[in-house]
């Protein structure tokens, strides 16, 4: 059974609402009762909360309880939906033991209802027997989306190997389509396109055939808030995928943005969310993208040729002003170390633009984060690369942002490098 915390002391709310909303562990509603606060969970192991919150009562209660019968309290999400849809229909040990599997953790991507893949809280559990009917996916569906924007049901399976260098979660199940309510099967999977808008900035992105992870939304935050010379500027995406963050910097007025993508459905995503933000007020060339804006469905070991060509055909040869090199795959972007230390030594305009900051996506973990080991290992790769091949480059590291952790211990990060060229400085002064 789930755990809810007995508070007494009204300074510890705040944190530990916050800490339960962290781990997605926190379940609505607050209550109040002999002067205590008690706080759900969804957690069910009390040796685990109680080192957690050692001051406070950590107890059980039943989950048929959490809806507030008779009061207005109303939850949206799919517990409280069962509960109210099934609560005339079946016996109660029956409606309990259904919400025992009720699944807890999604996503809202319209048009889809994304069910995180879980074993105990999963439609696939035998209890549901019967009872997931056309009828009842389309009222949970309004229920949690009354503009009618929510149409699909899906459950996200974990992403097979063989999908993985391109971020294919190939393992979408769709289970119900207000489409075809009685064949789900029967939905076209290549016309499914989802958009939510972060920052502002719309993002499309298919399901079926593109990974997209909400929890780089505080990454592109930061890109948005901390690098104002962006504007005029050129920026190159090594790894550019649906485009979240060169739709950032393309919101940022750069001058030209070179994508290069391997998955060809991340790239047709990215032109579609160029349109969903009316790209951005640039004007659509000969080629029909918006100007300044140059994607490429190939590897990006072509992008020294490509920046050479569109050199030669649109800029008189003249050099770029490559403010920033985007390196965003996981779970490491050492690939792309080369390939951006080439495009530099050909394509950029020391000069004009005396700093370029790579930012560069790696998996690490909190050991190597804290004794300096990723931080030392990524310089030292890159500094060598340099000196290989003669050049005279300076990597300094300038903040490393920690954005996601996935596993215990195991970080997402973005290490931020300013690089210069100290042939070019020497030559200035
Ligand atoms: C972790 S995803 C991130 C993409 C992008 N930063 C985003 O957030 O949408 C990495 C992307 O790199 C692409 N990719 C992997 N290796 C590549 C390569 N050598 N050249 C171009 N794209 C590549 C994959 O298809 C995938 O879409």
């Amino acid at each position: 059974m789930p755990l809810e915390i007995v508070i007494d002391d009204n300074s510890r709310i705040k944190l530990i609402k916050t800490q339960l909303e962290k781990s997605n562990s926190f379940v609505k509603p607050i209550k109040k009762e002999s002067g205590s606060t008690i706080i759900r969970t969804n957690l069910d192991d009390i040796d685990q909360l109680s080192q957690y919150f050692p001051n406070e009562t950590i107890r059980s209660y039943e989950i048929d309880s959490i809806i507030e019968k008779n009061t207005n309290t109303m939850i949206h999400d799919i517990l409280g939906f069962t509960q109210m849809y099934f609560q005339d229909k079946l016996p109660v040990e029956k409606l309990n033991e259904l919400l025992e599997h009720v699944p807890l953790k999604y996503s809202i991507y319209p048009p889809i209802l994304l069910l995180n893949n879980s074993n105990k809280r999963s439609f696939d559990n035998d209890v549901w027997s019967g009872l997931l009917t056309p009828e009842y996916y389309h009222q949970l569906l309004k229920f949690l989306a009354s503009n009618g924007n929510l149409t699909v049901v899906a459950i996200n399976r974990p992403i097979l190997e063989e999908g993985n260098l391109l971020r294919k979660p190939y393992n979408l199940e769709i289970i119900y389509s207000m489409e075809y309510p009685n064949d789900p099967t029967k939905l076209s999977r290549n016309d499914l396109w989802c958009q939510v808008k972060q920052n502002g900035i719309w993002q499309v992105w298919n399901p079926i055939y593109t990974m997209f992870s909400r929890g780089n939304i505080k990454e592109k935050k930061r890109i948005l808030d901390t690098f104002p010379d962006v504007k005029n500027n050129d920026i190159v995406d090594l790894y550019c995928g649906i485009g979240y963050f060169s739709l950032s910097y393309l919101s940022m007025g750069c001058r030209n943005l070179f994508g290069f993508e391997l998955n060809s459905w991340s790239i047709e995503a990215f032109k579609r969310g160029l349109k969903c933000n009316k790209n951005f007020g640039k004007s659509i060339t000969n080629e029909g993208e918006p100007q300044g804006v140059h994607l490429y469905n190939e590897n990006n070991e072509m992008s020294d040729q490509r920046l050479g060509e569109f050199r030669a055909k649109n800029n008189n040869n003249a050099k770029l002003r490559i403010r920033h090199i985007n390196m965003g795959l996981l779970p490491s972007s050492e690939q792309g170390y080369p390939v951006a230390i080439e495009i530099l030594s050909h394509h950029h305009n020391w000069v004009e633009c005396p700093k370029v900051t790579l930012h560069v996506h790696e998996n690490a973990s909190i050991e190597e984060i804290n004794g300096n080991v990723i931080q030392d290992r990524v310089i030292s790769k890159l500094t060598h690369i340099a000196q290989v091949t003669k050049l005279n480059y300076q990597f300094q590291l300038i903040h490393l942002e920690k954005i996601k952790t996935f596993a215990p211990d195991v970080w997402h990060i973005c290490l931020d490098i300013d690089v210069v060229n100290a042939t070019t400085n020497h030559n200035i002064l």
